[in-house]
């Protein structure tokens, strides 16, 4: 009999692949940054039936991935963009273009509201996808807040940045300072275009914010947007449930 923790969801993203089994969902994800460093986390875990894949990076990470299950003989099911599935429809011509992680996101999200809305990932890029009534309206993608400041700093002689993530926002007053807080701002225009996109097509809305810097968008909750942990490992988690609908209703 399979059980929840048997089946392990992975969402391999640009910078790193994070993982947790399927009972653990709303835990703290474990991270690796490589598949090798993935293998070795799991061969920890007691026992794999299943594991769930979607991958945005390498297509190598696939293979690493098909050849690990092979060798402990566990299934693997990748997930790819799809044109429709669970009663959401794409607005890609091509899906097969689209990141998964959008998808499953976008997945996730359609579960948590049912008026129209706006899901925002907040990764190494910063994605915004739109939703009315189970139909996909398109998105937008941006630089995350890392490559903001990485192209700042490339393309200009005297603008440097620091590391810090900011736990403010307000102007700056040195060079470092106004770079962070002016790449805060501009994370921050993202969800404030959302706000001003679907307010002057609907009187009501819902914004649904996941990804690894979703807390630079923590003043959202304030107006009433939702924060979530693991976004794409819980669209992963749909398809699971589907899959093997003994382990809980969905
Ligand atoms: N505490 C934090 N506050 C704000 N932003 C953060 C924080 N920690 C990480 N970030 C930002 O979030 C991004 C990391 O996002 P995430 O954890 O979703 O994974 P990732 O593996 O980098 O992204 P992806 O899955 O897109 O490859 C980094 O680019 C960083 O700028
Ligand atoms: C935009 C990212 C990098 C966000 O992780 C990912 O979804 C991706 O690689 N997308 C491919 C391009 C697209 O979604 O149209
Ligand atoms: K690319």
């Amino acid at each position: 009999m399979v059980t929840e923790n048997d089946i392990v969801l992975v969402d391999a993203g640009n910078t790193s692949i994070k993982f947790v089994t399927l009972n653990n969902i709303d835990t703290e994800l474990h991270s690796a940054y490589s598949a090798t460093e993935c293998f070795q986390t799991l061969k920890t875990f007691p026992y794999i039936s299943c594991i769930y894949l979607s991958n945005v990076g390498d297509a190598s990470i696939e293979q690493h991935f098909s050849e690990f299950c092979q060798q402990h003989a566990i299934q693997l099911k990748i997930i790819y963009t799809q044109k429709e599935q669970f009663s959401l429809v794409n607005a890609y011509s091509d899906v097969t273009k689209m990141g998964v992680d959008r998808w499953l996101a976008m997945l996730a999200a359609h579960k948590m509201t049912r008026k129209p809305f706006a899901v925002i990932d907040v990764g190494t890029a910063i994605t915004c996808d739109f939703v009315k009534d189970g139909q996909h309206l398109g998105g937008w993608i941006t630089p995350g807040f890392g490559i903001m400041k990485d192209a700042l700093v490339k393309n200009t002689a005297r603008v440097s940045a620091n590391k810090d993530i900011p736990t403010r926002f307000e102007p700056g007053t040195s060079t470092e300072e106004c770079v962070a807080m002016g790449c805060q701002a501009a994370v921050r225009g993202v969800y404030l275009s959302a706000v001003d996109y679907l307010s002057s097509n609907q009187a009501e809305f819902s914004i649904i914010i996941g990804g690894g810097g979703k807390n630079m968008l923590a003043f959202a909750q304030f107006d009433g947007s939702i924060l979530v942990a693991n976004l794409v490992v819980h669209g992963l988690a749909r398809y699971a449930r589907n899959d093997f609908p003994a382990l809980v209703s969905e």
